[in-house]
């Protein structure tokens, strides 16, 4: 393929089925003046039809060997290459109103998307081919198996839709599992917020680290001293049935109540 040796440990799977290149460039509808960065542009699958529509890209690929393909590929003056690792990427230094974009490395998705959203502020929207469970975990609700932290953590900060599913036919080599693609909106600064970011994101890993039990036993000593009926919540629920803004008011309660620190 192309003389490059797809490397495992970069999470590389290469989109080979054109049809659904164009349909992930349709969704991600690409505009002149967009401040647009692609994560792992790889062999260029998305890249080459983003260069048509954009007159400058960005791009961060951890591999030196297709970093440097792509700069013998491209002019600087159309595309910028970071050779880096995503997840030490400083995306705010990149730009403003950013779009992100990217088929990612399935491997290290999780961290990537809790890394992004520190930068949630510069960023317009994020388009990204994921494994297939990973965006049915990102977009589930209470009282679905799948709803966890990953959904709490995601919803409070994005509105996120999935678009639709890839079939591992569409890459080379295929990927052992399904793969799906999803938009995530950051939700602007009127959205609900708790009081610390800590608290929320401490109490949110707790009640999920045990989530078929009840929460104020998961919860262990932290529920001690708390007034479910005060928060609204059952004191025989569990953490799959909170919503994010049940989540953020027991957060809240608890970092009022000195339990939790900032
Ligand atoms: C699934 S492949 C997708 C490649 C290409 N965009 C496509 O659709 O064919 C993932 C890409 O991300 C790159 N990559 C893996 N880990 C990365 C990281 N930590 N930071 C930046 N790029 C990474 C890989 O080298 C690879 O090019």
């Amino acid at each position: 393929m192309s003389g490059h040796q797809a490397r495992k440990r970069f999470g590389q799977h290469f989109l080979v089925d054109e049809a659904v290149v164009e349909s992930i460039v349709r969704a991600i509808a690409p505009r002149p003046g967009d401040a647009m960065v692609e994560i792992g542009p790889g062999l260029s699958a998305l890249t080459r039809p983003l260069l048509q529509a954009l007159p400058y890209l960005t791009v961060v690929e951890i591999d030196r060997d297709l970093g440097e393909r792509l700069r013998r590929e491209y002019p600087e003056e159309r595309l910028r290459v970071v050779q880096a690792d995503a997840l030490q990427v400083d995306f705010a230094a990149l730009g403003e109103g950013l779009r992100i974009v990217g088929n990612l490395p399935y491997n290290i998705s999780s961290p990537l998307l809790f890394h992004l959203s520190l930068f949630a502020d510069v960023v317009r929207d994020q388009h990204f081919m994921l494994q297939k469970e990973v965006v049915d975990r990102m977009v589930a609700l209470p009282g679905s198996g799948d709803y966890g932290r990953l959904s709490v953590m995601l919803q409070s900060r994005y509105a996120m839709f999935k678009l639709f599913d890839v079939p591992p036919e569409a890459f080379d080599p295929p990927p052992r599992v399904q793969s799906s693609v999803v938009r995530m909106k950051p939700l602007g600064s009127s959205r609900p917020q708790p009081s610390s970011q800590a608290a929320f994101e401490s109490v949110v890993a707790k009640a999920f680290a045990q989530r078929r039990k009840m929460l104020r036993r998961a919860l262990g000593d932290w529920a001690k001293g708390l007034d479910w009926d005060a928060l609204g919540i059952p004191d025989t629920a569990r953490a799959e049935e909170l919503s994010v803004a049940q989540f953020i008011a027991l957060a809240d309660q608890l970092y009022a109540d000195g339990v939790l620190r900032g």
